[in-house]
């Protein structure tokens, strides 16, 4: 089963509170909650929220641990360009971009499609993106725990771009490394693998 919740699953109880949260925003900015474009979108913005942050509700140890296999493969497995939504836990607006995730096997290989929901776990919640590259990276090395691990994201706040400082064209880069990617010969053919998605 996914562990990726459908709306349909949102707790009903909680889709109602935040709801009537939402509303209550809606009137004390101005807006005239009667009108009919407004009719279901304090709703849909309890659902959004809901769904953004579905992160708390999933547990990214499980996902991994659930494909695990016994493999004798001892090179560098990079995926990357895995796209990535999140939002800043100052502002609550979004960051977006994305992520490139490197391992070297230590006897175990995960299912491919585990990294990129990994990823997603962590970014459905209330985010720096300092944290993001951590949380993942820390998971993806107590877990797995393979000879190295590299994470890096590159990512543009909305918070930067439409209010407060305002700069449309920054991206912010983060990065992380265990084991054999602490070493710069390492490090760096990770970095060139990648360098093609970098500007
Ligand atoms: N390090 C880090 N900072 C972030 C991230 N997302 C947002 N921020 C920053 O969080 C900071 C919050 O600073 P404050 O001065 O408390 O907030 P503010 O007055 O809204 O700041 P401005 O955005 O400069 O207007 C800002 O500098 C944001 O750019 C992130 O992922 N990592
Ligand atoms: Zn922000």
């Amino acid at each position: 089963m996914s562990p990726f919740r459908q709306l349909e699953e949102y707790d009903i109880e909680l889709t109602q509170e935040i709801k009537e949260r939402y509303l209550r925003i809606l009137d004390e900015i101005g807006e005239d909650v009667e009108r009919e474009g407004l009719e279901k979108t304090p709703e849909r913005a309890a659902k959004a929220m809901l769904f953004l942050t579905q992160g708390y509700q999933q547990d990214a140890v499980k996902i991994l641990k659930g494909a695990m296999f016994k493999e004798d493969y001892n090179e560098m497995v990079i995926i990357k360009d895995i796209e990535l939504y999140s939002l800043c836990e100052h502002h609550m607006l979004p960051f977006f971009g994305k992520a490139h995730v490197a391992y070297i096997p230590n006897g175990q290989i995960v299912g491919l499609s585990k990294i990129p929901r990994v990823v997603d776990v962590f970014s459905r919640r209330l985010q720096v993106q300092e944290r993001l590259t951590h949380d993942i990276l820390e998971c993806i090395n107590t877990t797995l725990k393979p000879k190295g691990v590299a994470v890096v994201i590159e990512a543009a706040h909305m918070c930067m771009m439409m209010r407060g400082v305002q700069k449309q064209n920054s991206v912010t880069t983060t990065s992380g490394f265990r084991g054999q990617f602490e070493k710069i010969e390492t490090r760096n053919e990770f970095l060139k693998l990648i360098s093609s998605d970098l500007s």
